[in-house]
């Protein structure tokens, strides 16, 4: 008690305010110095996540870590397998432009759809509801390939929707027995989200393992779903627990049903839901500011035809305005280490004398406010994406810091920084700039004060809280 009450003091570490959620003290992080002391500087100190990445543990005891994804699993042999993987599946930079087909796909199904809409001139539409339904079925066949059928997908989608829901609203059971018993109801539906995950799941992993055409039909467009490489990955026996990063013994297994699922719901949990809020905060500043409209249509109006990652890559001001995007609006708002010891306490600034609890404590580093810090940015709150054109205070900045220092960092860093920041802003961009060719952007006609209300709501994801409506109107050269 008496070492909870050492950290509770508000303040406690220098740049920092210190917490509790019921679990462990929290340490918050707003600094991006004590960030890049802690993350970069003394990676080591801090490389795994807290064991309790939700305010519930869906599934605990024994099989606990046998259930691990990358997010969760410990630093070490076991995650670099995990993370190698993903990055042969679908992230390595070479593989960007294997995405081209699947990804034009989408953005041509959702452009046909808003030409639907606009048939009487123009539409009022709720955007992330049009951008939920392009951007989850595309990152389904990345995982699962082809095949796949629509309600199937559907159920996926609305099944992982209401997981990211109820995790916002698990804060309310967390902690103590009494709080469970009062919101039994609720604890016990979101314990039963492990189950139903598991359901949706394992007749497409048992129908891809017994399949075997699998290495022969594995191709879809260049692109290898990534449950097949997971089904072929072999993971070091012992590790479980080891985060020291050695393993001598060689024994290698396959991963248990349980990881696979849980790798699976990362995958498109992790994928879906910050995409779309990138591309809804991005368009929603869009719509305020039509001059910004205008010079990302000078650069796609230039592309004759699709639109490829070759294509979007050319695109300096696009990318600067997705990249002002994630600095002001990081679609995770709160990025979770460890604190396992004195040593991680000390790089996150907490004085010499600062005694931890036994369960250690954790570090929430506050991406929002480490984008838009006054050190960094002038008119940190100004949506201005010039600042990342050449001469610009952001230029050279990349998605993930470098070792010099860190103004933003929504995907992350050191260690277990984000490794879908290049996918995934190759999609938001290749999104809008396909957006704004076809269709000029506005404020819906609604009598209400604020017709763009950018307040931000946190949870799981970072969202609007009143979600963007707008009016769309097709431009008459693409009529
Ligand atoms: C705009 C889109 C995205 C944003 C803003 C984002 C942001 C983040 C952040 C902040 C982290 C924590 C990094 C850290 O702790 O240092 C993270 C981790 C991670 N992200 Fe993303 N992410 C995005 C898209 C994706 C995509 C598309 C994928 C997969 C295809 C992905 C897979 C992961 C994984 C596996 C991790 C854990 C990495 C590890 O522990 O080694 N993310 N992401």
């Amino acid at each position: 008690i008496s070492a909870v009450a050492a950290l509770s003091r508000r303040r406690a570490c220098v740049g920092s305010a210190v917490h509790h959620d019921g679990q462990q003290p929290i340490i918050e992080i707003r600094d991006p110095t004590i960030a890049r002391r802690a993350l970069m500087d003394h990676a080591e100190a801090l490389c795994n996540r807290p064991l309790n990445l939700f305010p519930v543990a869906l599934v605990s005891g024994r099989r606990r870590r046998h259930s691990d994804n990358i997010t969760s699993v410990p630093y070490g042999p076991r995650w670099r397998a995990l993370r190698c993987t993903l990055n042969a599946a679908v992230l390595h930079p070479s593989r960007l432009g294997h995405m081209d087909p699947l990804r034009l796909e989408a953005m041509d199904n959702l452009v046909a759809d808003l030409r639907v809409r606009c048939r009487g001139g123009e539409s009022e539409i709720a955007v992330r509801d049009i951008l939920n339904a392009a951007v989850f079925p595309m990152v389904a066949r990345t995982c699962f390939g082809g095949g796949v059928d629509d309600g199937h997908v559907r159920a996926m989608r609305d099944l992982l929707r209401a997981f990211v829901l109820a995790v916002d609203g698990a804060k309310d059971f967390a902690g103590s027995k009494t709080a469970k018993l009062l919101h039994w109801r609720r604890w016990r539906r979101f314990l039963a989200f492990r189950g139903r995950q598991a359901q949706l799941f394992l007749p497409l992993i048992y129908a891809r393992r017994w399949n075997a055409d699998r290495h022969l039909l594995r191709h879809t467009g260049g692109l290898t779903p990534y449950l097949d490489l997971l089904l072929d990955v072999r993971v070091p026996v012992d590790d479980d627990d080891d985060t020291a990063g050695g393993n001598n013994n060689k024994a290698l297994r396959p991963l248990t049903d349980d990881e696979l699922v849980s790798l699976l719901s990362e995958f498109l949990g992790a994928g879906p839901g910050t995409m779309v809020s990138s591309m809804e905060w991005t368009l929603a500043h869009l719509v305020l500011q039509p001059e910004a409209q205008k010079n990302i249509r000078r650069e796609v109006d230039a592309v004759e035809g699709a639109l490829s990652e070759a294509h979007v890559r050319q695109m300096p001001y696009t990318r600067a305005v997705v990249l002002e995007s994630l600095r002001l609006h990081p679609p995770i708002p709160i990025l979770l280490r460890d604190v396992p010891d004195q040593a991680g306490a000390a790089v996150i600034g907490c004085p010499a004398t600062t005694v931890l609890p036994p369960e250690g404590a954790r570090a929430h580093f506050n991406l929002g406010e480490i984008g838009r810090d006054k050190n960094s940015w002038t008119d940190p709150n100004a949506f201005r994406p010039e600042r990342f054109l050449a001469g610009g205070e952001g230029e050279g900045v990349g998605l993930v810091p470098g070792p010099k220092e860190i103004k933003m960092m929504p995907f992350g860093a050191g260690r277990r920084a984000c490794p879908g920041g290049g996918l995934a802003t190759m999609h938001v961009k290749s999104f809008v700039a396909a957006l704004v060719r076809e269709f000029e952007w506005a404020p819906p006609s609604s009598e209400g004060d604020v017709d763009v209300d950018l307040t931000e709501l946190d949870g799981f994801f970072k969202v609007m809280k009143i979600p963007l409506r707008a009016r769309v109107t097709l431009r008459p050269q693409r009529a």
